[in-house]
């Protein structure tokens, strides 16, 4: 790999390319990083590809592209953007005035133009390699801690990254990269600090770096099927793409809850698989703990939890609500806690209300919080009454009228501390957490029966009854029918909870992994449950046939209701 003959360099592994001087920072002793040398002695950018398997001819190409966000596509979104043309600009100028400073280690100009300017981005790009540095990790207190340990000398920053994080500093977003906040399997986060241009006042920043494993990634494509805002489709095949999909899907979605005034980092960039935030942390660079780790001191801390608990729930309602999101991984290792107050990370798989799972995304997060509060002795509300609070558009979405509305429900709720009826609870709990949830009209497949249902007056029951009941349920019985993907070898899948319109990439393991609903299910996997689960729904689809109506009838009765009911 390093046979190029790039002349010896000081920085060998054990010895750091740069020195520290007290009041200056680092001064580096190397001029040029090697694969940057390498860059510029070969002429041209394919002989980069050095690294991970990677074939393409973009290898670095698309570093240097200037491919933020693409705003056409999401005119919701509140926040401006002028900081990444700043940032641009700021590049620009940094980049004529700061590429003919630098020694050039060979004088051959590359051929093509692009690659003229490549090569002096390149350039430009080297003085700064001594601001990544990656051995200052921080963590709080013993969590992460092995993890932590593994970064610093595992996690060594493929090519790619270490350029885009070189062009960040580049652009001024940042000034130094320091070591990793987290490591993941999906991602890494590291510190990062921005220095003020005048004052020298420290600004700290979180850099979160996308990784490029396959494995993991496969998971996720369940998120971006059925998101309009993806509707161009991505490319399973190619990592790279993926990895800067979900980037830019966290970038937007934090967008999104930032402007809402939800407590979250504030987005500042985005460069492919990297995105750089606001800090949650200390001025000295710790990171606030997770809600999971949160210590909650003083007399009153099981009133604390319930307020948190409350307020969480008003965030939820607040992000379906006018973010127009659900959170789809929402658990205690998602929040974090500072001063009473609870900040949302991590939402790279947030989907919109129209994706085909969000309400089952919707009813596991639910779930999650719940969980959680309970074992820390909170009161909590019964499933099927929050998500009816989350998803009703009437009401509020401002405090503090939503504390209002949550304690309303608290005094409405049936009597908790009466066994039969907290038994009762538990129960409408347990159908609610199996219960079938339809996405669009095309998935209520047994309308007949829902709208004898509403009939009765037993609408309620329908977990979507505060959602779709003036679409789907109209008030002569008539309405949108069966779908015709619903027929009977779907049915002996056992699969309950698969909706339609998702994608049938036909990898069981996958599929039934979700049954549950949930995202990224390892860290939450309870065997039993999921068993207990499909045998409640087969059963519960042995029922539905008895009452089905045959095919060949609903297709007719469909297609003589449908053209009334669609929107
Ligand atoms: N803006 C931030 N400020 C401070 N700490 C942060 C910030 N963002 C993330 N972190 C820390 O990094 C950790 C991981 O972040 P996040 O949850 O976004 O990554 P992840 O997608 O869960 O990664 P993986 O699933 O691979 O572990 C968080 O638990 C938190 O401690
Ligand atoms: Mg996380």
């Amino acid at each position: 790999m390093d046979t190029d003959g790039v002349a010896a360099s000081p920085a060998a592994p054990h010895q750091p390319p740069y020195q520290y001087t007290p009041n200056q920072g680092y001064e580096q002793t190397e001029q040029v990083p090697r694969e940057l040398l390498r860059q510029q002695q070969a002429g041209a950018l394919h002989a980069a590809a050095d690294g991970e398997a990677d074939d393409d001819d973009d290898y670095l190409e698309d570093i240097f592209d200037d491919d933020d966000v693409d705003e056409q596509d999401d005119e919701d979104w509140a926040a401006g953007d002028g900081d990444l043309t700043k940032t641009y600009n700021r590049q620009r100028q940094l980049n004529d005035g700061g590429a003919a400073a630098l020694p050039r280690s060979n004088q051959q100009k590359p051929k093509a133009n692009t690659l003229a300017s490549v090569d002096d981005q390149v350039s430009a790009l080297a003085r700064h390699a001594a601001k990544i540095r990656l051995d200052s990790v921080k963590h709080d207190g013993e969590r992460d801690k092995d993890k932590a340990d593994r970064a610093t000398s595992e996690q060594v920053l493929d090519q790619r990254t270490r350029m885009i994080l070189l062009q960040l500093i580049n652009r001024g977003v940042v000034s130094e990269v320091h070591g990793a906040i987290s490591t993941g399997k999906e991602a890494n986060v590291y510190g990062a600090v921005s220095y003020d241009e005048e004052t020298g006042a420290a600004t700290q920043r979180a850099i979160k770096v996308y990784k490029t494993a396959i494995l993991v990634f496969k998971d996720r494509e369940r998120y971006i099927t059925g998101e309009h805002r993806f509707k161009g489709g991505f490319d399973k095949g190619n990592n790279r793409k993926m990895v800067k999909l979900w980037a830019e899907k966290e970038y937007r979605n934090l967008r999104r809850i930032y402007s809402a005034g939800i407590p979250c980092p504030e987005p500042l960039a985005l460069k492919l698989h990297v995105l750089v935030m606001g800090f949650l942390g200390d001025k000295k660079g710790w990171a606030y703990p997770r809600l999971r780790d949160a210590n909650l001191q003083g007399d009153d801390v099981d009133q604390q939890w319930q307020a948190l608990y409350v307020q969480l729930l008003g965030t939820m309602r607040r992000m379906y609500q006018v973010c127009k999101l659900v959170h789809a991984d929402l658990s205690e290792y998602n929040i974090l806690y500072h001063a009473g107050k609870l900040y949302i990370i991590d939402v790279s798989q947030s989907v919109e209300p129209d994706h085909p799972r969000s309400l089952e995304f919707l009813r596991m997060d639910i779930k999650n919080v719940g969980d959680f509060f309970r074992r820390k002795g909170v009161d909590t509300l019964p499933d099927r009454a929050i998500f009816n609070f989350i998803t009703v558009p009437e009401g509020p979405v401002e405090e503090p009228a939503l504390g209002e509305a949550l304690a309303k429900l608290y005094e409405t709720r049936r009597d908790a501390t009466n066994d039969e009826e907290a038994a009762a609870e538990e129960v409408d709990t347990e159908v609610f957490r199996n219960q079938y949830i339809p996405q669009t009209l095309e998935q209520v497949y047994d309308v007949e029966k829902d709208v004898k249902r509403l009939n009765l007056g037993e609408g309620n029951d329908l977990v979507y009854s505060k959602l779709l009941a003036d679409q789907v349920v109209a008030p002569k019985g008539d309405g949108e029918g069966d779908d015709e993907s619903e027929d009977e070898s779907e049915d002996e899948s056992g699969e309950g909870a698969s909706l339609d319109g998702e994608s049938e990439e036909g990898d069981d393991d996958d599929e039934s992994r979700f049954d549950k609903g949930r995202p990224r299910g390892r860290k939450f996997e309870d065997k039993d449950e999921k068993k207990q689960h499909k045998l409640a729904v087969k059963e519960a689809k042995r029922e539905k046939r008895k009452e089905k109506m045959p095919k060949h009838m609903k297709k007719k009765l469909v297609s003589s209701t449908s053209r009334k009911t669609k929107k």
